[in-house]
């Protein structure tokens, strides 16, 4: 129902001088939902991102936020934060002279509580009175975090949120987003790092060349995917070669095989040809020890669509 749209974006069209870089662009994210963004460079990951922040207006085509028709005034609307190409922050400020300065400049008073909860949420606790000048990337986009944060969003904008984060920095931020979205604030996030998607996101919405070229939930990506490549790794495996082999639906890659290393297997196959292949092991005895994607559907549908829609260009 449109009604629990985040964001309902229809037709959005925006070009600068002669480069398209959205091309009639439909886009839902519903209340408390984290949607990623993926793409190639320069598919308008940033350009959608800042038409939702209000930091530029469209051609064409019609966006609601929270319910809200944007018009063609620059203004972030009510209810917005994030930000794109890195959080504006006040580098001879510490972190936390940041926090109440952007607080004050946004009309509230520098509520203590507020920022230290702020801090704590991204992992700046033990660095709030440093100078941000001394910030790592990471750090800064956990900082940018934190800002956004303070305005108590409902919907949140981040444009590679996951740069320059060191493996505690990424818990921290994942951490942050996953408990927005439970408190119902919908996150839309752009991000080159397939892995994170995976784990973050419910919904994602693959761009090519400023066109659409999937948008729904993961799960749906998976589903919909041709075949896939899997190894496999059981307790004998010249036999599962030899079963994988007569099974129908699977293809044995045996070059690919060759380069994952002595006794693992790939096959090339859909879930249903799997699942077979996986009972006929077990009925032989053959145990298997493991059995996921070479690649992430995320990452096999991302090559394959955007392939295609370059291609067709
Ligand atoms: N201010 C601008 N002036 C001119 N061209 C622009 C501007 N902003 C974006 N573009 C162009 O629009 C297209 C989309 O760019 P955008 O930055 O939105 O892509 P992106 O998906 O975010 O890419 P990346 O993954 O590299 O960040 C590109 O061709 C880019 O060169």
């Amino acid at each position: 129902m449109d009604n629990l749209l985040a964001v309902r974006a229809r037709g959005i069209t925006k070009c600068f001088a002669d480069v398209v870089a959205l091309d009639g662009v439909d886009l839902d994210v519903a209340q408390g939902q984290i949607h990623g963004l993926v793409g190639p460079n320069g598919a308008g990951k940033t350009t959608l991102l800042g038409l939702l922040l209000g930091l530029a207006v469209a051609d064409e085509g019609r966006l609601d936020i929270l319910g809200t028709q944007v018009g063609r005034a620059l203004a972030a609307p009510d209810g917005v934060a994030g930000f794109v190409d890195g959080p504006g922050l006040y580098p001879s400020l510490s972190a936390r002279q940041n926090l109440a300065a952007l607080a004050a400049l946004r009309g509230r008073d520098a509520r203590t509580m507020a920022i230290e909860d702020a801090l704590d949420q991204v992992g700046l606790t033990d660095v709030a009175d440093e100078r941000v000048r001394g910030f790592s990337l990471g750090m800064r986009q956990r900082l940018g975090l934190a800002a956004a944060l303070l305005t108590r969003p409902r919907l949140l904008v981040l444009d590679e949120p996951s740069n320059g984060l060191d493996p505690a920095g990424k818990n921290h931020v994942h951490g942050v987003l996953t408990r927005l979205a439970a408190e119902g604030t919908a996150v839309v996030l752009s991000s080159h790092r397939m892995d994170d998607l995976t784990v973050l996101c419910s919904d994602v919405t693959i761009l090519a060349t400023g066109r659409v070229v999937f948008s729904g939930p993961l799960g749906k990506l998976a589903a919909e995917n041709r075949d896939l490549d899997y190894r496999l790794v059981t307790s004998d495996p010249p036999a599962a070669r030899e079963l994988a082999a007569g099974t129908a639906g699977i293809a044995v890659d045996d070059d690919a095989a060759s380069r994952q290393g002595a006794g693992t297997l790939v096959i090339r196959a859909r879930t249903p040809a799997l699942d077979e292949l996986v009972v006929a092991l077990v009925h032989a005895g053959i145990a298997v020890r493991e059995l996921a994607p070479v690649v992430s559907p995320l990452e096999a549908a991302f090559l394959a669509l955007t392939e295609q829609q370059e291609a067709g260009r």
